[in-house]
């Protein structure tokens, strides 16, 4: 795969490797990833998911590869510029401020931009948090917080969202919003990026699935496939390497 031959539109990973010290956390991890489409990326403990991340979304620079995003190399951009150029995300720990309400946080999200209220509120709609717009955020339940930050990272009209385990913590009622929520008002839409470990949301709302073991793509491919491989199955159950 070549930088300059990409799909203009694609969020590209291109031979990443990421070195803490002396340890290789990731090694040449390579995939791209098509507007509308949505990619689960998953992985046992340990497998690299945090470290691509945090590389993905400009927290850590890559030891060497290169990321490009609508055909424009971002490898050495910040969060904030990523973020100007379409690329928004959430957090694995919710990040909402205790005493501010659902519509203050809308207007935080915009930091200054030039959108409507209305836009705001049509947002809070689709997401279906209107009716919660005057609540302080810690009176909502867990679910309708981790839709809040979904809405909030969506309020700039991101082209691609990088969603870090969206249903953690939720009960089945929450996850299966969520679900509903990322396969209806997202997919086809925009690319999402889903780090994710429960293997029903995976399936439920992925085109692809990538998987990530000791750092490396261990296999890619539409989630009935992968999921169903031994070889993948043998990852969960920790004894790979044993064959
Ligand atoms: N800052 C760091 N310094 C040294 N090693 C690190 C650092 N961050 C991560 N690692 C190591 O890199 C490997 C991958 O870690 P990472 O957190 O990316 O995995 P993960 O797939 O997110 O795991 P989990 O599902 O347990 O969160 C681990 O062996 C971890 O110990």
């Amino acid at each position: 795969m070549n930088l300059s031959d990409q799909q203009s539109d694609a969020f590209v990973v291109e031979g990443v490797s990421k070195v803490f010290g002396g340890f290789r956390a990731l090694t040449s991890v390579s995939l791209e990833v098509s507007h509308g489409e949505v990619r689960a990326i998953i992985g046992p403990n340990g497998a690299g998911k945090t470290t691509f991340v945090n590389i993905v979304s400009g927290v850590f620079r890559p030891t060497s590869g290169r990321i490009a995003l609508g055909g424009v190399d971002i490898t050495s951009f910040s969060p904030q510029r990523r973020a100007r150029l379409g690329l928004a995300r959430t957090f694995q720990i919710t990040s909402l401020f205790r005493g501010m309400t659902v519509a203050e946080h809308m207007e935080l999200a915009v930091r200054g931009a030039d959108t409507s209220g209305r836009a705001r509120a049509e947002l809070l709609e689709l997401m279906g948090l209107a009716d919660l717009a005057h609540r302080e955020v810690n009176t909502l339940s867990h679910g309708d917080q981790r839709v809040l930050e979904m809405a909030m990272a969506l309020v700039l009209g991101p082209t691609f969202l990088l969603l870090d385990e969206p249903t953690a913590g939720m009960s089945v009622a929450e996850t299966d919003r969520m679900i509903r929520l990322i396969g209806d008002r997202l997919r086809g839409k925009i690319g999402v990026i889903i780090i994710e470990h429960d293997m029903n949301v995976v399936t439920q709302t992925s085109d692809i699935v990538t998987v990530l073991a000791a750092g490396a793509v261990a296999a890619s491919g539409p989630p009935a496939t992968v999921l169903s491989d031994p070889m993948v199955k043998e990852l969960y159950l920790g004894n790979a390497a044993s064959h």
